[in-house]
C-alpha cells in the first residue's frame, strides 16, 4: 500500500481529503503542522484560524474517526523564516506579498514533503481546490478545480516538478458543496465549520499594525505626493498601502484618489486618479514553469495578477534570464509588485512569477 501524509488543518476540506484517500486505498497518515507562535494561536482560534489547539483537537478527532494515525509536527521555525519574515520584509520594501504562496512552497511542500519522505511516504496530500495532472510531455502541472470560484491553483503556481510528482489533491475534482455533503454523509463533525480567513496569522487583517509590532522600526511616517511630486499629506508608513487602494488614505482632495506607486527609497506614497492605476505591461521574475519546460519565443496566455482576478488575455516572452514580459490585450487595474502573476492555458497552469516594480 502506498503511504500518503495528509496535511490536516481541522477543516472540512482536509478532513474529506483524508477520507477520500483512504477510500482510494492509500495508507493515510494525518499531520497537523504547528506553524505560528503560541501567543497568537489563541487569538487565531477566535477567528477560525487554522493551526491552534482547536484545529489540533478537530484534526485528531477526524483522524480517530477515520482510524488513521495522526501526528502534530512543529514547523514554527520554517514558517517564521519563510513566511513571516518574508511578509514583513516585502511590505517594508513597498511590495504587497502573498504569504500563502510562500507557505505552500516552502513550508507545506518543502518542509512537510521532506519529513514525509523521511518517514517512508510516497506522497503528501492537502485539501486544496486544485488538481495535479501529468501531461503527455511528461510534465506535472495543476488543473483548476471543478468549481472555479474555489480554485486555489494561483497560490500553488510555484511548486516544483519534484514536489508535484509527490502530491495528491483529492478534493479538486469535487465542488465545495459536494465536499460538504460528503462530510455530512460520513458524519464528520467539522461539516459545518466556516472556511478559514484570508491570512491565518493576522487575526484582524490589520497588516500595518502587525508589521509595526513585529519589526524594530519606530517612526515610519512619510509623505503622500502627487504625480508631479507635490507633497499633499502625511502617510502612516508604506506598509499600510497597496496599489489601487482608496480607503484609509485620509486625504481630502475633492475627488476620489488612489495609491498609484509606493517608493520605499524615499518613503513616499504616490497618489493619483483611477486612470493612473491601469497598465498594459508587467515584468515578472522568480519564474516557475509547470506545463512547459521553458518558454520559446512568445506565447498567448490567460494571466491572473491576484487571487481574485478573473484572468485576462496576454502575451508573454522572456526578456532576460529570469525575467518575463507580459503584455495584456486590455490594460489591467492595480498590477501590484510582490503579488504573483500566474499564466494559464485553458484550465492548466503554464507557470508564473513575481510581479516586479516596472510597469508600462
Ligand atoms: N496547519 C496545517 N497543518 C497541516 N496541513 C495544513 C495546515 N494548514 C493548511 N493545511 C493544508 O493545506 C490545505 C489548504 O489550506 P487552506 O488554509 O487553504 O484551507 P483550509 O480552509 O484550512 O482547508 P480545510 O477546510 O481543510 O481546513 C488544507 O486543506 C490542508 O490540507
Amino acid at each position: 500500500m502506498q503511504k500518503v501524509v495528509i496535511g490536516m488543518s481541522g477543516g472540512v476540506d482536509s478532513s474529506v481529503a483524508a477520507y477520500l484517500l483512504k477510500e482510494q486505498g492509500y495508507d493515510v497518515i494525518g499531520v497537523t503542522m504547528q506553524i505560528w507562535q503560541d501567543e497568537a494561536t489563541y487569538v487565531m482560534e477566535e477567528n477560525g484560524g487554522c493551526c491552534g489547539l482547536s484545529a489540533v483537537d478537530d484534526a485528531r478527532r477526524v483522524a480517530n474517526q477515520l482510524d488513521i494515525p495522526y501526528y502534530v509536527m512543529n514547523f514554527k521555525d520554517s514558517f517564521k523564516e519563510n513566511v513571516i519574515n518574508y511578509f514583513i520584509a516585502e511590505y517594508l520594501e513597498g511590495r504587497t506579498p502573498n504569504p500563502c504562496i510562500a507557505c505552500n512552497r516552502y513550508v507545506k511542500w518543502e518542509s512537510l514533503l521532506k519529513r514525509s519522505l523521511d518517514i517512508g511516504a510516497e506522497f503528501i496530500a492537502t485539501g486544496h481546490y486544485a488538481q495535479v495532472v501529468q501531461l503527455e510531455n511528461g510534465r506535472f502541472t495543476l488543473k483548476k478545480s471543478k468549481t472555479s470560484s474555489k480554485d486555489q491553483t494561483y497560490a500553488l503556481y510555484n511548486l516544483t516538478q519534484e514536489q508535484l510528482s509527490h502530491t495528491l489533491m483529492p478534493v479538486g475534482a469535487y465542488t465545495k458543496e459536494e465536499i460538504r455533503e460528503l462530510a455530512a454523509k460520513i458524519g464528520l463533525q467539522v461539516a459545518n465549520k466556516p472556511d478559514s480567513q484570508e491570512i491565518c496569522f493576522i487575526p484582524d487583517n490589520d497588516y500595518g499594525r502587525f508589521i509595526k509590532e513585529n519589526s524594530a522600526l519606530e517612526n515610519l511616517e512619510g509623505n503622500f505626493v502627487d504625480l508631479q511630486g507635490n507633497i499633499i499629506g502625511r502617510h502612516k508608513g508604506i506598509m499600510h498601502y497597496t496599489i489601487g487602494q482608496r480607503k484609509g488614505l485620509n486625504l481630502s482632495m475633492g475627488r476620489p484618489v488612489f495609491v498609484v506607486e509606493i517608493r520605499p527609497e524615499t518613503n513616499e506614497v504616490v497618489i493619483g486618479d483611477n486612470t493612473d492605476v491601469f497598465y498594459h505591461t508587467l515584468y515578472a521574475d522568480q519564474i516557475n514553469f509547470m506545463s512547459i519546460p521553458e518558454l520559446e519565443g512568445k506565447m498567448e496566455v490567460n494571466a491572473k495578477i491576484r487571487y481574485s482576478h478573473q484572468g485576462s488575455k496576454a502575451v508573454i516572452e522572456r526578456v532576460d534570464k529570469d525575467i518575463l514580459k507580459c503584455v495584456f490585450e486590455e490594460p489591467q487595474r492595480a498590477i501590484t509588485p510582490g503579488q504573483a502573476v500566474v499564466f494559464y492555458a485553458d484550465d492548466f497552469v503554464i507557470g508564473g512569477g513575481t510581479i516586479m516594480g516596472k510597469m508600462l
